[in-house]
């Protein structure tokens, strides 16, 4: 389908969600969460278990009605669409068939049902990698392959807007890749990406943003090498040496900020490992070690939810 036939109803395919709150008896699994989601990027939706991620994604999808605030794909909820199908493709668990149906059938059900023509079920299948498969039944299909059906009756209605929950779970590093691969170049097209997860270290490889919560609120939201860099350490220099106490003095001397781990390893900000390098050398201190360390997705993920991952 090219995009001139697709679907105008999800509009941009922006993702707004604005004072999204969910109250279930005693737990407020979302807790007035607001966060957008640009098209043309990856977005990774993270946090710990329980945090409420997929009770957003459902209430985005109208599939949970929220108890306040509202969530909006192009302007419009999800219920006003004209033609969800063809506007927002979701994929939230481990595609579910009929054991005994192959997956081009499969599609083909799915086609029916929605008003597409069949011709998309091969086209879909196509898509994901999995065209040598599409006359094995469901039941014989792989973990890796169940996901790829999944994203394969997502995208049936060429959909300017995906969603997807957890989507790497129970997959392979192949199939990791291969999703990877594939959800960065359908960004690359101008559409939008929104995936849920708590691989951090593959959202540090697929996403562009990110969009952090905890315990049903937002914890941080932006850029991945942004939220990275606003860490409050930032950039350290890890400094091994014998002189501890020498290589100390002469750092303050020069207004870096110091810290020990206790074990003879001094943690260096405000200051560059070559000046360090200079530093010590200025004052006759012999290095072990000289080490640039950079905040990585895990360490701001663990630094940000701190506390907050308790069971609810
Ligand atoms: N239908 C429900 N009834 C009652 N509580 C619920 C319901 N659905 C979710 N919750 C609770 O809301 C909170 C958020 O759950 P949610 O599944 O949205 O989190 P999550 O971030 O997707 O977690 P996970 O990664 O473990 O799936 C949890 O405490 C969960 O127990």
């Amino acid at each position: 389908m090219s995009d001139g036939q697709r679907s105008p109803s999800a509009g941009t395919g922006q993702i707004v969600v604005s004072g999204l709150t969910k109250q279930y008896n005693n737990v407020r699994a979302v807790d007035d969460l607001s966060f957008t989601v640009e098209p043309g990027r990856v977005t990774g939706f993270l946090g710990p278990n329980g945090a409420g991620k997929t009770t957003t994604l459902r209430m985005l999808l109208n599939l949970v009605t929220p108890t306040a605030g509202t969530a909006t794909i192009g302007g419009r909820r999800y219920a006003d669409l004209t033609d969800p199908l063809r506007s927002v493709g979701a994929v939230l668990e481990a595609s579910s068939a009929h054991k005994g149906r192959t997956g081009r059938n499969h599609l083909r059900v799915i086609c029916a049902a929605a008003g597409l023509p069949a011709s998309r079920a091969d086209e879909a299948l196509a898509l994901v990698g999995l065209t040598p498969a599409a006359n094995r039944k469901f039941k014989g299909y792989s973990l890796g392959m169940k996901q790829r059906l999944g994203i394969a009756a997502a995208m049936l209605g060429d959909p300017r807007v995906l969603i997807l929950d957890e989507p790497a779970n129970g997959l392979d590093p192949e199939g990791i890749r291969w999703m990877r691969g594939f959800l960065k170049g359908f960004a690359t097209e101008g559409r939008t990406v929104l995936v849920s997860s708590h691989l951090l270290s593959e959202m540090q490889l697929l996403a562009d943003d990110v969009v952090i919560i905890a315990a049903g609120k937002l914890v941080r939201q932006g850029p991945v090498e942004q939220v990275i860099g606003s860490m409050a350490h930032g950039v350290r220099v890890r400094v091994r040496t014998p002189q501890a106490a020498e290589l100390t003095a002469a750092l303050r001397e020069q207004a870096a900020t110091v810290d020990t781990d206790g074990h003879g390893v001094l943690l260096v900000s405000g200051m560059d490992a070559p000046t360090v390098g200079r530093t010590a050398l200025a004052a006759k201190v012999e290095l072990h070690e000289l080490t640039t360390e950079r905040p990585d997705l895990e360490g701001v993920f663990l630094e940000l939810t701190a506390g907050k991952a308790e069971i609810r």
